[in-house]
């Protein structure tokens, strides 16, 4: 049985300017954790936030969440004993250099891009030497079987597959890339039955299905979360379409 449904809210889709009481809102809508987007306009065309931010972040939804959501209980993936889980996606060249600062901050799960390092094995090491979960993401041209040695001997916690280019919230789902991360989630989940298994980009009620099917759990959305009118109806839908294609 694959881990347990995820909703992950990429906050890149937030007012920044009431980012903590946005950040609030959605969790009580219903969101299993925060996805939040780290881009160095080095990695990708855009610029967005930093560890301050993140830390600021934490401290507010420290004082004001006291309920873990359940899935996030059940996955195992909060070790400590805060409520909120902090995906943290990091869009940045040089990861391996910023791991202490996001910890600090208080980034539960550092994810970063397969292509941004010449030393991906040494990255996860750091990664674990400071005690966070750790996820490697592939942007769409990417072949999948880059990621199996890294899941199968440094016991990764999350593969996160792109399914726009990262650097901007908002992108509709392309064509070209839908079936290719289709195929590469349906082939990490027919290897890693219990892998969570993360989708990013351009998902909403009517692109879930594709992934859901192919075989994902966490799901990030960014805009058609925060821009819908009701955002709960949004969260509760695309939850509803992953569960009932849970392998
Ligand atoms: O990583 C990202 C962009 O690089 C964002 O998380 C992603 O695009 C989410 O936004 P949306 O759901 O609006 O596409």
């Amino acid at each position: 049985m694959q881990p347990p449904t995820i909703i992950a809210p990429s906050i890149l889709s937030a007012d920044f300017a009431n980012l903590a009481s946005e950040a609030i809102k959605i969790l009580n809508y219903g969101a299993d954790m925060l996805h939040i987007d780290i881009m160095d306009a080095h990695f990708v065309p855009n610029l967005t936030i930093g560890p301050c931010v993140v830390a600021s972040l934490r401290k507010s939804l420290d004082s004001n969440i006291s309920i873990t959501p359940p899935s996030i209980k059940k996955s195992g993936l909060l070790k400590d004993s805060r409520t909120t889980f902090f995906d943290c996606h990091l869009m940045i060249e040089n990861p391996q250099i910023w791991v202490e600062q996001f910890k600090l901050a208080g980034c539960d799960l550092f994810c970063f891009h397969y292509e941004a390092t010449d030393d991906p094995v040494g990255c996860i090491k750091i990664i674990q030497k400071y005690g966070l979960k750790v996820g490697v993401a592939i942007k769409p041209a990417t072949q999948v079987d880059v990621l199996f040695p890294l899941i199968e001997n440094e016991g990764i916690d999350m593969a996160l597959v792109m399914t726009v280019e990262p650097g901007f919230g908002g992108q509709s789902f392309k064509a070209e890339c839908l079936p290719k991360s289709d195929l590469q989630v349906t082939a990490l989940r027919e290897r890693y039955p219990q892998l969570d298994i993360e989708v990013d980009g351009g998902l909403g009620p009517t692109t879930i299905g594709l992934a859901a099917e192919a075989g994902a759990n966490v799901i990030v959305a960014g805009s058609a979360v925060f821009g819908a009118s009701d955002p709960a109806s949004v969260i509760r839908s695309l939850r509803e379409v992953v569960d009932a294609f849970a392998k």
